[in-house]
């Protein structure tokens, strides 16, 4: 019998789907867990299980069950601390445990890049109470940026202008976050002229970069992507020697997607995931090795020779506006027909609004062109009950 390799992916979305295909590309066993049933990667997994994952007991009973050669996180809502535990038992947590800890929560990311590492961020402070958030805006002054502790995709996120709002952010935050302990962190507004995912891949053969990512932002969620950025060569310079202190001390083998904003004068940090970055979609049309096939090949311990950029492109997704329990997406003939454009439909089971449930993928001569593209085939379409 064929005896391959076992992947446990923690965390099923539309990221996680592409992770499973490369994977069993390169004959790979794979087995999704998510919090509900139909997500994404179980749709092309081998098998797969419905558990809460933040509940260490029911991580422990499935990784003891399949006793997967390696465990890869693909959302930040884990219960990482019993993923520490399994990897001192002898499992391969995806890049380490520390790495999916670490990111899992806003305060232990942003302290080790900015307090230890000494990298460049945006002002900060933690807030547990209502009264402590209140002065901590204060300190930090008006705009400031207000994100639960443990959220993603803009989840609970809010731009505080004024003390008018303060109440209205802390409410925002409160009911956003994925656990409700109340700990949010207030940042400093960054006002920078463009921001970046710049992927970043640790493999046996060294650490490897992929062109910048430029990317627009609503709510905290991606709206557009796009690669190449144009970037200077001192920014370029910058934004590689903080992807590779930040990559380095959170070591393993995988794609990360470091997350920095450009002002005139500076590089900032912003955030880091230990996985394939939702902006980085744009690479299953733009790059010779997509981010999902350099996590697999890197995760796997294959060498990565070289990362080339085959072609600009652009991605936009398609986001829902409001909850629906049955749904179809339309329009995909029209938006099909756009020149060099794909599109991909997660097939989440259900929509909520703001969700995300399918992207479009252009590539052109030109990212400019690109984009127009990806606009195009987006507009054409529609979610429909
Ligand atoms: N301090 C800041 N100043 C200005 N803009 C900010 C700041 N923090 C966040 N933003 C904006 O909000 C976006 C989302 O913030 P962030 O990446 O921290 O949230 P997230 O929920 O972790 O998102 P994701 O999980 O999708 O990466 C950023 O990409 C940026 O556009
Ligand atoms: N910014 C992080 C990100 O894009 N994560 C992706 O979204 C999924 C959750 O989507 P859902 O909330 O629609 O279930 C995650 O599983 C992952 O694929
Ligand atoms: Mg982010």
């Amino acid at each position: 019998m064929y005896n391959s390799k076992k992947i446990l992916l923690l965390g099923s979305g539309e990221l996680g789907k592409e992770v499973m295909i490369e994977a069993q590309r390169l004959g790979v066993e794979t087995v999704a867990v998510d919090r509900y049933e139909g997500a994404p990667a179980m749709q092309v997994a081998h098998r797969s299980y419905v558990i809460d994952m933040l509940d260490p007991k029911e991580v422990r009973d499935i990784v003891e069950k399949e006793k997967p050669d390696l465990i890869v996180p693909e959302i930040e809502a884990i219960a990482t601390s019993e993923l520490i535990k399994l990897e001192e038992e002898g499992f391969q947590v995806i890049p380490t445990a520390r790495a999916a800890k670490l990111t899992m929560d806003r305060e232990g990311i942003r302290r080790l890049a900015a307090e230890t590492l000494q990298l460049p961020t945006a002002k900060y402070e933690f807030a547990d109470t209502y009264e402590e958030f209140e002065q901590a805006t204060r300190n930090i002054g008006f705009p400031c940026v207000i994100k639960p502790l443990m959220s993603s995709s803009g989840k609970g996120q809010s731009v505080c202008h004024s003390k008018e709002e303060i109440e209205e952010c802390w409410k925002i935050a409160m009911e956003g976050g994925r656990v409700q302990n109340g700990r949010v962190i207030i940042e400093e507004f960054i006002r920078f002229d463009s921001e970046i995912t710049l992927l970043t891949v640790r493999a046996v053969n060294g650490t490897k970069f992929c062109a910048p990512i430029g990317h627009i932002q609503k709510d905290g969620d991606y709206i557009e992507s796009w690669q190449p950025h144009q970037v200077t060569e001192g920014q370029i310079q910058e934004a590689k020697k903080i992807a590779q202190v930040i990559t380095d001390e959170l070591g393993g083998y995988g794609l990360f997607g470091v997350e920095l904003f450009l002002a005139q004068d500076k590089v900032y940090f912003s955030e880091v995931s230990p996985r394939p970055h939702d902006t980085g979609l744009v690479t299953l049309v733009t790059q010779n090795l997509s981010e999902f096939a350099l996590h697999i090949r890197a995760i796997l311990g294959f060498p990565i020779p070289e990362i080339t950029l085959v072609t600009p492109g652009a991605s936009r997704p398609l986001k829902a506006i409001e909850e629906m329990n049955e749904y179809r997406v339309e329009g995909l003939e029209q938006a099909l027909a756009v020149t060099n454009t794909q599109v991909r439909v997660f097939g989440k089971p259900v929509t909520k609004v703001g969700r995300r449930i399918a992207v479009t993928l252009s590539t052109a001569e030109t990212v400019e062109i690109a984009k127009k593209q990806a606009k195009n085939a987006l507009d054409y379409l529609t979610i429909k009950q």
